[in-house]
C-alpha cells in the first residue's frame, strides 16, 4: 500500500496548475449515457474515481477513450448498453449512482447496487429514488440494488416538480440529466447550486437540453425528445484550489494557482484573508489566477460547513489542519455529514490540540506540530494530514492514501513543483 512521507517545514513558492474538478467530470461522465453520439470531455483530472467511472460504464458496453496525457476522454454509448452498476465498483465510488437519472431517462430501465455508507456518514440515496419515483419510475430495492424501470404503459420518464428533504448535490445532477430527456416539465426545488451544479447544465445544454436557473435553488428543464454529442471542458476543481490555499497559508509562502476560480470558493478565502493571508484573484492570458501569500501564523477562524455558496464540507478538514497551528482558538461546525471528524485523531498524534462534541471540534492553536506516523480514513482527511505534514517538524508518514488517489491529481508532484519534501513510498 502506498504512503506519503513528508519532512514539513518548508515554504511553498512557485506555480500550481490546477486540475478539472472531479465532482464535475464524474457526472458529466454519466451524462455521456444520455446520448449515442460522441462525447468528448477535456480538462479530466487524471484520477482513482475517473478510472473506476469509466470501468463502470465500459461494463456497461460504452466505448471510452482516454488521450495520451489522460486529460481528455471521450464517450460513445450507442446501443447496446447493458443498464447495470454492480456492488464492485458502486462501494468505491458514490458516484457511480449517478448513473441512475441517464439510464432511466434513455432506456427506462437501471440496475444500481446501493452504495451504502461510507467513513464520513450514512449517505443513503432515499431521495434520488423519491425524485425518480415522481417523474414515473419504478424502483425496487432487491438484493442490495436499486431495480428501477418506466412505470406500465409509459415509454418515458415525464416531468414532475421535485422538492426534496435536503439539498443534494449528486441527487440535482440525477434529475437534471434525467429531466432533460423526460417528457414536459420539470422543477426542481431545493436544488443544489454547486459550480459543478452549473457546469453539468452548460454541458446538457451544449448537447441540446433546455434548463433554466442552474445555480439557484429553482432549476426548471424541459424535457427533449433526443440529446446530441458535444465537446465540454470540465470546470476547475474548486476543493483541489483550496486544499493549495491551506497549504501555502499554513507553510507560509508564495503561490500561483493557475486556473484557481475565487469566485467558486468565497466563503473559504474569505477566511483565509480574516486569517491574514493574502489571496488575490484574476485573468491573465493564461486564464484564471488566484494568488496566495502567507508568512507567519495565522489567526484561527471558526467556521461551519453548510451547501454551496457556504463554506464546503469537503474543505472542513484541511482548513482544520490550518487551524492547529494557528494563533487562538476556533470552533469548526460539520453540518453535512455526521461522521466527518476523522482526520482529528490523526491530528492530535501530530500534535494538535482539538477536542469534538458531536458536530462540533475546537480547535486550541498550538505554536508547532510534530511528525509521526498517520492513517488517512477518507478523501479529504488525507488532504488534511498532508498540510498538518509539512507544516510539523520532522517525518510525517501518511499511510492508505488510495483515499487520496481518489480525488487528488498527482498531489505529491504538484506540491514538490512548488518546494515541498514529500515523496510516495511503496
Ligand atoms: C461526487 C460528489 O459530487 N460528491 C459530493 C456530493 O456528495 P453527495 O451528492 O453524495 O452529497 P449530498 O449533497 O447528496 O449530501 C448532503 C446530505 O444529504 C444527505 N442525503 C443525500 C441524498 C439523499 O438521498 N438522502 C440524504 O439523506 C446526505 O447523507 C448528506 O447528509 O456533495 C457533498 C456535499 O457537498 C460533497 O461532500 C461530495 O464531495
Ligand atoms: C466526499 C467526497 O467525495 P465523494 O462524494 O465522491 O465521496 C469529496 O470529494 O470530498
Amino acid at each position: 500500500m502506498d504512503k506519503l512521507r513528508i519532512t514539513g517545514g518548508r515554504p511553498l513558492h512557485g506555480t500550481v496548475q490546477i486540475s478539472g474538478a472531479k465532482n464535475a467530470a464524474l457526472p458529466e461522465m454519466c451524462a455521456a449515457l444520455l446520448t449515442a453520439d460522441a462525447v468528448t470531455l477535456n480538462n479530466v483530472p487524471r484520477l482513482r474515481d475517473v478510472a473506476t467511472m469509466r470501468q463502470l460504464l465500459d461494463s456497461m458496453g460504452v466505448h471510452t477513450e482516454t488521450s495520451g496525457d489522460g486529460v481528455g476522454m471521450s464517450f460513445r454509448a450507442g446501443d447496446p448498453i447493458r443498464p447495470e452498476a454492480s456492488y464492485d465498483l458502486v462501494k468505491t465510488m458514490r458516484a457511480s449512482v449517478l448513473v441512475l437519472g441517464p439510464l432511466l431517462a434513455r432506456f427506462g430501465q437501471a440496475r444500481v447496487s446501493l452504495p451504502g455508507g461510507c467513513a464520513i456518514g450514512s449517505r443513503p440515496v432515499d431521495q434520488h429514488i423519491k425524485g425518480m419515483q415522481a417523474m414515473g419510475a419504478e424502483i425496487d430495492v432487491e438484493h442490495g440494488y436499486m431495480v428501477a424501470r418506466l412505470a406500465p404503459g409509459r415509454s418515458r420518464l415525464h416531468g414532475a416538480r421535485i422538492a426534496t428533504d435536503m439539498v443534494t448535490v449528486t441527487g440535482t445532477e440525477n434529475f437534471l440529466m434525467a429531466a432533460a430527456l423526460a417528457d414536459g416539465e420539470t422543477l426542481l426545488e431545493n436544488a443544489a447550486q454547486e459550480p459543478e451544479i452549473s457546469d453539468l447544465a452548460e454541458m446538457l445544454i451544449a448537447m441540446g437540453a433546455r434548463i433554466e436557473g442552474h445555480g439557484t435553488s429553482r432549476i426548471h428543464i424541459q424535457g427533449v425528445d433526443r440529446l446530441k454529442g458535444c465537446t465540454h471542458q470540465v470546470v476547475a476543481d474548486r476543493i483541489e484550489t483550496g486544499t493549495f490555499l491551506c497549504a501555502v497559508a499554513a507553510t507560509g509562502g508564495d503561490v500561483r494557482l493557475r486556473h484557481g476560480r475565487a469566485d467558486h470558493l468565497e466563503a473559504v478565502i474569505d477566511k483565509l484573508r480574516e486569517a491574514g493571508a493574502t489571496v488575490e484573484a484574476g485573468k491573465d492570458a493564461e486564464g484564471d489566477f488566484i494568488h496566495v501569500r502567507s508568512s507567519g501564523r495565522l489567526k484561527a477562524q471558526s467556521f461551519r460547513t453548510t451547501e454551496y455558496p457556504g463554506f464546503p464540507t469537503d474543505m472542513q478538514a484541511q482548513f482544520m489542519a490550518l487551524n492547529s497551528i494557528s494563533q487562538g482558538t476556533s470552533k469548526v461546525t460539520e453540518t453535512i455529514f455526521e461522521n466527518r471528524f476523522m482526520h482529528v485523531n490523526e491530528l492530535v498524534r501530530l500534535g494538535a490540540h482539538v477536542q469534538t462534541d458531536g458536530k462540533v471540534a475546537v480547535v486550541e492553536g498550538v505554536d508547532k506540530l510534530q511528525g509521526a506516523t498517520v492513517m488517512a480514513t477518507d478523501l479529504r482527511a488525507s488532504a488534511s494530514l498532508v498540510i498538518a505534514g509539512l507544516v510539523a517538524e520532522g517525518e510525517t508518514i501518511v499511510d492508505r492514501i488510495y483515499h487520496l488517489d481518489r480525488g487528488y491529481d498527482q498531489m505529491e508532484a504538484k506540491l514538490r513543483t512548488i518546494g515541498a519534501d514529500i515523496e510516495r513510498v511503496r
